[in-house]
């Protein structure tokens, strides 16, 4: 499948920084060279004379004869040569090595380098030998390699285009390098098309002539539907990070090969709506709001990270409507929020605030009024998730009574104990600290009503998501006394970037913490939700795992190995399945694997065939009524 009829076609390709990440020479000359005092500089006249040479700037017969004066290179020092350039094959060279096989009377490498390490790095992937073009190094009588084979038209200028031109190719020529030499054939009108081939280098003077850009030969195979080992080029895969989530979710992008953009702060709705076209894969934290006016404009979106833990940032209905999955970090920053928790209601319940703030003003008030251990006081935990179960126990290992109270029946930890009602929990805590997800539902989860059921004098915490609490009835509880101490890091509107003032009418309020959404932000939270988010949204994209989602059906797939993995979302309605079988089954598919997912929503089906099957099925899957989206993997 995906085969076009090639043997009318054939593929000129070049071996320095094409075939392989490195220009042979320059490797060369850091063999030769070792345990000279002045191999760095030698070496990087090396590299200066190769760039100068593959930008068209020096003739070639010169450029050769310059390294190699400068290379003092021997025999003996080609097997490791050899050695060395077989663990620098690029990696879409070493990733579609059987296209290369399947194809090798049609492949040419054409080389100003040298037959003695070109043939036996290409013909380990599948090349023949005889398809290689290359000059071939003479020596002195003590093996001194002293220069190349003068009459091969490859050693002298423009030799690349009076070998194509005397091998009479019959049929459509494409070439594929990185240096002007291979632009040269094109220019002579003896190829159809120029590629300048970009994974190891780009030189902009190739690059502006070339017929197309291929960042690798996925790429190149892609455009011209040949078979290729992936089904889409990882180069074209474009992630837009925002909100400077940790640098390492970049690195984990960029070693897959997708291209990123990062932004340090959030965007408004319309700045997305702009940003996110052509995006394949999403991050954001919490500030930015991926409303369903955005997801209109995603075309090409396929999934969304949210680096934290809230999701309600985002439309997940939309999402699910589309076909996005949406996943997020339920727990690399959980142990933060809590360290923070306890921080604050230890700071808050022995006033260190207010004491902290008179003593920078000159007051020293030395007295225990109004100042408390948090031993033997009762915390009321509103939510028992992950965070609010992991601070009971913290709590409790200070010498707390832990209540809790959640809408979901949950196991108590420890001698924590459970609440009936909200209103139980708060008449019965000195402290109170909420830890709900961000549910609309939940606005306004605490307002003057719940305030005035609460303790005189307590402490009140929240650190889980602004719109919870009635600020203005916050304002209240605080000004009346009815709350003594508060610490709030969540807000119902919070500044989009540093530069933005934050204004709230708890400023300036009495033994009130204020933070900026701090609670998840240490360094180990960021690093590590820079590695959980980024490892399976690569899973989704590259296996079609879905474990973890927050609003697709959950898979966890097996590794694809020696079949196409087919993946449809579709809407999730009776006889779906069962018209995707009939297609396998009218088309003698076999099935390797076939696995099946509902929620409410939709259905997700990743069925396993072999390889050879016809393109008419695939288009006759999308096809089927209330398809979502289809995805092909392999
Ligand atoms: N400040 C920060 O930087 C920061 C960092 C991480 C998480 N958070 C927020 O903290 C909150 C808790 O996170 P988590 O990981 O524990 O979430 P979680 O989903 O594990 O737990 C939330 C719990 O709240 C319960 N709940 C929902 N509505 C409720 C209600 N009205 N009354 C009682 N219980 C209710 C749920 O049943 C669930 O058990 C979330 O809102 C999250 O976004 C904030
Ligand atoms: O880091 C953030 O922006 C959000 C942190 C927190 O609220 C979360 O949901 O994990």
């Amino acid at each position: 499948m995906l085969t076009k009829q090639l043997e009318q076609t054939y593929f000129v390709i070049d071996f320095d920084s094409t075939f392989t990440k490195v220009e042979a020479l320059d490797v060369l000359g850091e063999i030769s060279l070792i345990g000279r005092p002045d191999r760095d500089d030698v070496l990087a006249q090396i590299k200066a004379i190769t760039d100068r040479g593959m930008a068209g700037e020096i003739s070639l017969a010169q450029s050769l004869e310059l390294r190699l004066k400068l290379l003092n290179a021997h025999r003996d020092h080609l097997p490791a040569l050899i050695e060395t350039l077989m663990t620098k094959v690029s990696d879409s060279f070493q990733r579609n090595r059987v296209f290369l096989a399947e194809n090798a009377e049609q492949i040419f490498i054409v080389s100003s380098g040298f037959k003695e390490f070109i043939v036996p790095i290409v013909t380990a992937l599948g090349i023949k030998e005889e398809h290689v073009f290359a000059n071939t190094f003479t020596y002195d009588g003590n093996g001194n390699i002293i220069g190349c084979d003068c009459d091969n038209p490859l050693a002298t200028d423009k030799g690349k285009v009076k070998l194509i031109r005397d091998m009479k190719l019959d049929g459509d020529i494409y070439v594929i390098g990185d240096g002007y030499t291979d632009y040269e054939i094109r220019e002579a009108g003896l190829a159809n098309k120029f590629y300048a081939f970009t994974e190891n280098v780009l030189r902009p003077s190739v690059v502006e002539k070339a017929d197309h850009i291929a960042p690798s030969l996925d790429d190149f195979l892609f455009d011209n539907k040949l078979s290729r080992s992936l089904s889409y080029p990882k180069s074209r895969i474009k992630v837009l990070l925002l909100e400077n989530v940790h640098p390492v979710a970049l690195q984990l992008f960029e070693q897959e090969g997708f291209q990123v953009e990062l932004r340090k702060g959030a965007l408004d709705e319309d700045e997305l709506i702009e940003a996110i076209q052509g995006v394949h894969i999403l991050g954001i934290r919490s500030k930015t709001m991926v409303t369903r006016r955005v997801l209109e404009s995603a075309n090409k979106l396929m999934t969304v990270g949210a680096f934290c833990i809230g999701t309600n940032q985002i439309d997940l209905q939309a999402c699910t409507e589309r076909g996005i999955a949406v996943f997020n970090a339920p727990y690399s920053n959980t142990r933060s929020v809590v360290e923070l928790a306890i921080g604050e209601i230890i700071m808050l319940i022995r006033n260190v605030v207010t004491k902290s703030n008179q003593m920078h003003a000159g007051v020293w008030d030395k007295s225990a009024t109004n100042s408390f251990e948090v031993r033997g006081k009762k915390l009321g935990l509103v939510g028992y998730g992950n965070i609010g179960t992991q601070l009971s126990v913290v709590a409790e290992a200070l010498g707390m009574e832990v209540y809790f109270y959640d809408v979901v029946d949950k196991l108590s930890l420890g001698n924590a104990r459970k609440c009936k009602s909200l209103d139980e929990l708060l008449a019965i805590a000195d402290i109170i600290s909420l830890h709900t997800d961000g549910r609309k539902d939940n606005k306004n989860l605490i307002g003057a009503r719940e305030f005035s059921l609460m303790k005189k004098g307590v402490i009140f915490l929240n650190l889980s998501r602004g719109h919870i609490v009635d600020i203005q009835a916050l304002v209240e509880a605080i000004k009346s006394g009815q709350v003594a101490g508060t610490g709030i890091d969540v807000f119902p509107y919070e500044p989009k970037t540093n530069a933005e003032a934050f204004i709230n009418e708890l400023r300036g309020l009495p033994n009130v913490i204020l933070t900026p959404h701090i609670g998840g932000s240490t360094e180990e939270a960021q690093e590590n939700i820079g590695n959980f988010v980024p490892a399976k949204l690569l899973e989704y994209i590259n296996n079609g795992s879905t474990y973890g989602s927050v609003n697709f059906p959950e898979l966890q797939l097996p590794l694809l190995k020696d079949s196409h993995r087919l993946l449809h979302i579709h809407t999730n309605m009776p006889g779906i399945l069962a018209r995707m079988n009939n297609i396998f089954a009218k088309y003698n598919i076999n099935i390797r694997g076939q696995y099946l997912k509902t929620t409410e929503d939709i259905g997700y089906v990743i069925t396993d065939v072999a390889k050879n099957y016809s393109d008419e099925v695939v288009e006759e899957l999308k096809a089927i009524d209330n398809t979502i989206k289809f995805r092909l993997l392999y």
